[in-house]
């Protein structure tokens, strides 16, 4: 087996993957640039939907995978982000809030009635993936919020500019997002690089954050097959 790599050149070797990370797929860069339509950001924000919904079950499988208290305590923290301490609080609500804000209702939303299946199985998979390998490779998939900051940033001033009719409490997700998600990254990294010593363990955490760009970019591909298409004709 080859030698491990050093704590830089592992480092070096996860951020490289950012070329694969969603934010130079067709879908998103059409988003940015202001030319979808009003059914096609909606379309975005209700699969997305599936996906916010879905990480705390992916956060709790990988607490379920994981022997060690203190990260336990730590990752948990991320399913009360989540999930709120009560009904009405935290990311989910602050999401349903965005669909409300792009005029979908929360109905819509919470039945998933425009999750494609593409998107279902893109969400699912990083969930399985989450559940039945090491918390290791479960905590690295999670690694694409060290490319999602300036991202996010964009997705703000890119929507303000192009899409006016969004309601402006639309945004309250991402304002309490980003500033949380730079800490969380630099923390999911340091895990990473500590638990992963031995270079099968480094491969397979590159792989792992290599497999999580696919999950993302996979969900944008079937928004954007879907895009102009009617329903029942996908
Ligand atoms: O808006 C975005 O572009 C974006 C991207 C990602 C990501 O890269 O996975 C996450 C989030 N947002 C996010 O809000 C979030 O809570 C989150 C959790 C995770 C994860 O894999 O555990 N990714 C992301």
């Amino acid at each position: 087996m080859a030698e491990a790599l050093t704590r830089a050149g592992f480092t070096a070797a996860l951020r490289g993957l950012s070329v694969r990370y969603w934010d130079t797929h067709p879908f998103q860069l059409r988003l940015h640039e202001g030319r979808c339509t009003r059914d096609e950001v909606r379309s975005w924000v209700a699969n997305r939907w599936y996906y916010q919904r879905c990480l705390s079950q992916k956060n709790g499988a990988i607490i379920a995978n994981c022997p060690l208290p203190a990260v336990r305590r730590r990752w948990a923290e991320r399913i009360l982000f989540q999930d709120g301490r009560d009904d009405g609080e935290g990311g989910l609500e602050d999401w349903l809030v965005l669909a409300e804000a792009v005029g979908l209702s929360r109905e819509e939303v919470r039945e998933e009635r425009h999750v494609l299946p593409g998107v279902r199985f893109a969400v699912d998979s990083y969930v399985h993936f989450c559940r039945t390998r090491p918390w290791t490779e479960g905590v690295a998939a999670g690694l694409t919020e060290l490319f999602a900051p300036g991202h996010m940033a964009d997705r703000i001033t890119a929507w303000q500019r192009h899409y006016p009719w969004i309601k402006p409490e639309g945004y309250a997700y991402f304002a309490t997002r980003i500033p949380v998600v730079e800490g969380d990254a630099e923390y999911t990294l340091g895990l990473v690089l500590d638990h992963c010593a031995t270079r099968e363990q480094q491969d397979r955490a590159v792989a792992a954050l290599g497999f999580k760009c696919d999950v993302l970019r996979g969900m944008l591909d079937a928004v954007e097959y879907a895009a102009g298409r009617p329903a029942g004709v996908r």
